[in-house]
């Protein structure tokens, strides 16, 4: 008999209920302690010390001469991978692509902001960017495609995939099957927190990046935040999880088989169902075991320690309003909402990354290929980050104009706050100095 963990929410003391925003990754000090000579073998050692984390880490069979993935390695993954899922990377990348083609900003633009005057933003892309995608406890043809297909979109020119290598030294084959069709041609095989140093660094054969993107372990997790003086580590998405909100006009069963989606992921997931509907609490508690039933033993195993544990189980509120207080309070990664009238509660939630509506929305159909970006912020960074997007694979800068009419009345204004400040030199750029300047030409 397994014991769900079940929480009547209003009965709970406020330190009970602050304990369930709790995620696994909270503490990640006992990672950043062992991470740390890893990242400096990196640094010292290079490609040798890529390659000896990769045989005593992964397992894999890694020489210094096989980190690159070869032209021969991409067309042999063409040939292992069945043609219905070459099929459905092909689906995925088609809506991923006119997803993220939709949300890419204009080059640029321009706003007259006082007459003569011009200001706006420009877009160009970041000139490289290393994409992380996770081969642990699975491998991640969709993570290639939500982080690749952005990039390329963006115009990204040095772009290189970091991927663990299997015990075979071979990288999987879909995701070089994703990362080719998606338009990325260049993969290494190196994960964890030696990937972080090596596309920071940079080794013998791994370029330096100025940016990397993607989801991980908390040993990923824990190498970006010691780096993040070194590379740009983007947004932080960290053990997958999920919220079901669950009105009652659903079925509890149908809530705890999307329960399970984001639960299975590894046993530092988290995952909850909130419902303020007792009849839906009780259905899916009864409905899980049918559904572990249809599981794999990995998987049954990595989600009952999640729905058994501190991160994850069952909450019933006493109200509507107490479900959307603790989904915000707790700002999940994905958020279901599963109701027949889900845009009725959309306005009510302000904090989850992602937000799926309604009972033909599952969290499986938002990971793989319905377009909108699944590489998205965890431990609560929902409140300050969205998913991953174009716009993390751009930078922005500012554009100014004025014109000769115009720049008497900026000069007048600019030289006032300068010498406020007590910029001489500032002051002196928009004084009777340069209008001399202005009226001679050498
Ligand atoms: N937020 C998102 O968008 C998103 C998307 C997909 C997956 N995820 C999450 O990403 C994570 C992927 O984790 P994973 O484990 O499957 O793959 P991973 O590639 O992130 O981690 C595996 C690597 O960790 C390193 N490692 C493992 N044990 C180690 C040890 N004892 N010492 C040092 N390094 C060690 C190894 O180098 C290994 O290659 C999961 O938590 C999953 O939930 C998140
Ligand atoms: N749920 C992950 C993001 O948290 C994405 C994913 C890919 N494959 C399966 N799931
Ligand atoms: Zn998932």
């Amino acid at each position: 008999m397994t014991e769900v963990s079940f929480y009547e929410y209003s009965k709970l003391s406020a330190d009970e209920k602050s304990a369930l925003l709790r995620r696994s990754e909270t503490d990640i000090s006992g990672f950043i302690e062992k991470v740390g000579p890893i990242l400096e073998a990196v640094r010292t050692e290079g490609d040798r010390a890529v390659a000896r984390f990769g045989r005593e880490l992964d397992k894999a069979d890694l020489a210094e001469s096989s980190i690159k993935v070869t032209e021969a390695e991409f067309d042999a993954a063409f040939k292992l991978v069945e043609d219905d899922v070459i099929e459905a990377i092909k689906f995925g990348i088609s809506n991923i692509r006119t997803f993220h083609e939709e949300q890419k900003p204009e080059a640029m633009w321009l706003k007259e902001i006082r007459p003569g005057a011009f200001a706006g933003d420009r877009f160009t892309p970041i000139q490289s960017v290393a994409l992380y995608v996770p081969r642990g406890k699975g491998s991640f043809p969709s993570v290639t495609m939500m982080t690749s297909v952005p990039a390329v979109v963006a115009g990204v020119p040095n772009l290189a995939i970091v991927t663990p290598p299997a015990p075979d030294g071979t990288v999987d084959a879909a995701t070089l099957v994703a990362a080719r069709l998606a338009g990325v041609d260049t993969v290494y095989k190196v994960g964890g927190a030696q990937a972080v140093a090596a596309v920071a660094y940079g080794t013998e054969t791994i370029k330096p990046a100025l940016k990397i993107v993607g989801p991980g372990s908390p040993w990923v997790v824990a190498a970006k935040r010691l780096l993040s003086g070194v590379i740009d580590t983007g947004l932080p998405a960290g053990p997958s999880e999920a919220m079901i909100f669950a009105d009652d006009t659903v079925h509890g069963g149908l809530a705890a088989l999307d329960l399970l989606i984001e639960a299975e992921h590894g046993p530092d997931s988290s995952a909850y169902l909130v419902t303020h509907s007792r009849r839906v609490a009780e259905q899916a508690i009864a409905a899980l075991p049918e559904h572990w039933g249809r599981m794999t033993e990995q998987r049954v195993g990595f989600s009952k320690t999640v729905l058994t544990g501190k991160c994850g189980g069952v909450v019933l509120t006493s109200s509507i309003e107490e479900s959307y207080a603790f989904v915000n309070a707790y700002a999940p990664e994905h958020l279901e909402i599963l109701s027949t009238d889900a845009f009725a509660h959309l306005g009510h939630i302000t904090e989850a990354a992602e937000i799926l509506l309604g009972p033909h929305t599952p969290v499986s159909i938002g990971n793989f290929c319905l377009g909108p970006n699944a590489v998205l912020p965890t431990s609560r960074w929902a409140r300050t980050y969205g998913p991953l997007s174009v716009t993390d694979f751009v930078k922005r800068s500012s554009i100014g104009y004025v014109t000769a009419p115009a720049y008497p009345e900026f000069a007048a204004h600019a030289r006032k706050l300068a010498l406020y400040e007590g910029f001489s030199s500032h002051a002196n750029a928009v004084s009777d100095v340069r209008d001399a300047y202005l009226k001679t030409k050498g």
